[in-house]
């Protein structure tokens, strides 16, 4: 209520709508925050008294302390203008604490405004004739669920590590890194009909499966997938054959990725994987690619190699290296086998 008042100065015409106490009209400002409910007393003035009622009823007294003497002389002078009207004006605060019968949103706004440090990104959001509501929406929505996921992933990485007799966050670290390089992708594909709209119903192709996403494994160190009720995803067994993983929204898929296969050694292996499109309805997935940063090094956890029994199998490497060369590849190459190691390395992890 404070916030509106000293927005609000009244101007007495009939006096019969101002409350004396909680309107602003005079150079004063409001009375009640001047004195607090102690003024009802020491003024003898009732809590609902609008000013004309004051100014009708009120003799002048004179009182002990300035401000309530104050006050008095600021009922006399308003006794003695005397503004030809019907209803009392409201004049709004404007700059340089002038006050106008206008209402200017803008200016109002820029008074009761904190200013906060700008957000990163924030021109993507908003843009300055529109509000677009759902880009913003989206942009919250997507913000909270990477939260969301990649405490979820880092939960799996513990325990992961904890299965292995691992020190507990030896995985999830890497992806609590501030810098830690994870991505979250949306994919969308078609139905078989948007997809070849234009197509003949008699084309028997329509119904074939159609691969939208070709084989390949994921490169970073844990994925999360969630999916609406459309299938597609697919997994290749080591015999060759693909088995299809039921769509499920209230289940997350998780992958392990290249890098948790060179950190466990090849205890865990980053399977194959695909997604085809077949039936009418159209797939959505969202992928969270748990990753560290770019500088991370990446090679087998010593805890994991046990010398003799168990011979290290990759080299030691930076997330920006394999990047860099899994780029340079098609997405269904094996990145993984250049970075088997040949010698037996003792490179320093510092896990
Ligand atoms: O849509 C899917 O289920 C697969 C997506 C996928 O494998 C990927 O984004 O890496
Ligand atoms: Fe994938």
């Amino acid at each position: 209520m404070s916030l509106e008042r000293s927005r609000v100065s009244m101007q007495i015409v009939k006096a019969c709508e101002t409350s004396f106490w909680f309107d602003s009209w005079s150079s004063l400002g409001c009375i009640i925050e001047k004195l607090g409910e102690r003024g009802y007393i020491d003024l003898g003035i009732p809590k609902t008294a609008t000013v004309g009622e004051v100014m009708a009823m009120q003799r002048r007294r004179h009182h002990r302390t300035g401000l309530l003497n104050q006050i008095e002389e600021e009922i006399t002078k308003q006794r003695m203008c005397n503004i030809a009207g019907e209803r009392d004006i409201a004049l709004w605060k404007g700059e340089k604490d002038s006050y106008r019968n206008k209402f200017v949103t803008s200016e109002t706004w820029r008074q009761i405004r904190n200013a906060k440090p700008e957000m990163e990104g924030y021109k993507g959001v908003w843009f300055s004739h529109s509000t677009p509501k759902y880009s913003f929406i989206t942009c919250s929505a997507v913000t909270c669920y990477v939260e969301a996921i990649k405490q979820l992933a880092c939960e799996i990485l513990d325990l992961t590590a904890e299965g292995l007799r691992l020190p507990p966050h030896t995985f999830s670290k890497l992806i609590r890194a501030v810098d830690s390089d994870s991505v979250l992708r949306l994919n969308h594909y078609p139905s078989s009909n948007q997809f070849l709209s234009g197509a003949k119903v008699s084309d028997m192709s329509v119904s074939l499966p159609r691969v939208g996403f070709g084989e390949h494994t994921d490169p970073q160190i844990l994925t999360v997938l969630r999916s609406n009720r459309v299938g597609g995803l697919q997994v290749a067994f080591p015999d060759g054959r693909w088995v299809s993983v039921s769509p499920d929204p209230s289940t997350f898929c998780v992958n392990v990725g290249d890098l948790l296969q060179v950190m466990t050694n090849g205890r865990f292996l980053s399977v194959r994987h695909r997604a085809v499109t077949t039936g009418h309805a159209s797939r959505l997935s969202m992928a969270y690619f748990a990753g560290p940063s770019v500088h991370a090094k990446i090679g087998p956890i010593p805890g994991i190699i046990t010398a003799a029994e168990q011979p290290r199998l990759y080299r030691t490497f930076t997330w920006a290296d394999y990047k860099k060369f899994a780029y340079s590849l098609s997405l269904g190459d094996n990145r993984l086998d250049i970075f088997r190691s040949c010698v037996d390395e003792h490179d320093e992890l510092g896990f």
